[in-house]
């Protein structure tokens, strides 16, 4: 499946506001959203194997990929489109072995060192940041805008930029070179998640069509 990461939503089950997970999720499918992981932290695991496999339904529907967080038996088993891994996560490469050539593998990185090393391990993308201060990871680290635009520098992948990224903030994050931007908080806890979506989409296109008019 190709991979368009313009508008990407991390799906939390935990940091939606109370609200039903797949309700939120198809408002922001609605809204725009190119890619939806699924990164479950909590809880028992058939409990994400059940979520996972209506929203390995819902995304089909809407023909956006779905990775899921850190778990490639979990990708395995819902036949999703690939993972997202962390630095100390399953390594890259043996994620690519047990998904196979087609799965799509994304890569946390905040330094040239390990958007260099994701690169050569056959990543598809990196997720970079944290690039705003973010309520929705213990102990992320802050890179800021020059840490994302740093990253970007650095490697071919496109990368996404994550970490209390919001419709206000994200054209500066694609000025910095990221190809879209991740979020939790911005769409699973907006009254709107539609609206929210779309806000997002709409910054992002925008800052993308500028970049491209500065050739
Ligand atoms: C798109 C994207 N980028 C970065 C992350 C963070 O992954 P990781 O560093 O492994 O942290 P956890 O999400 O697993 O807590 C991500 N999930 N998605
Ligand atoms: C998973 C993750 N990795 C780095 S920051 C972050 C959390 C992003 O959540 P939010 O979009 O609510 O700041
Ligand atoms: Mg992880």
């Amino acid at each position: 499946m190709s991979l368009d990461l313009r508008v990407y939503l991390v799906l939390d089950p935990a940091h939606t506001g109370g609200r039903s997970p797949l309700e939120v999720a198809e408002a922001a499918l609605r809204g725009g959203v190119t890619v939806v992981q699924l990164r479950w932290k909590v809880g028992p695991l058939r409990e994400m194997l059940r979520w996972g496999a209506a929203l390995r339904e819902l995304c089909r529907r809407y023909r956006v990929p779905l990775l899921i967080n850190d778990r490639a038996d979990v990708a395995l088993a819902l036949e999703a489109d690939g993972v997202h891994v962390g630095q100390e996560d399953l390594p890259p490469e043996v994620a690519r072995r047990l998904l196979g050539p087609r799965a799509l593998i994304g890569v946390s990185a905040r330094t040239p060192e390990q958007a260099q090393a994701a690169e050569a391990a056959g990543a598809d993308y990196l997720g970079t940041g944290s690039v705003f201060p973010t309520g929705s990871k213990e102990g992320a680290r802050l890179i800021g805008l020059e840490g994302l635009r740093t990253v970007a520098r650095a490697t071919r992948l496109p990368v996404v930029a994550i970490g209390g990224v919001n419709a206000e903030n994200a054209a500066a994050c694609i000025q910095a070179g990221a190809a879209g931007v991740a979020v939790i908080s911005a769409i699973t806890q907006a009254p709107d998640p539609e609206a929210a979506a779309r806000a997002l989409r709409r910054a992002v296109d925008e800052a993308l069509a500028a970049r491209r008019l500065e050739g």
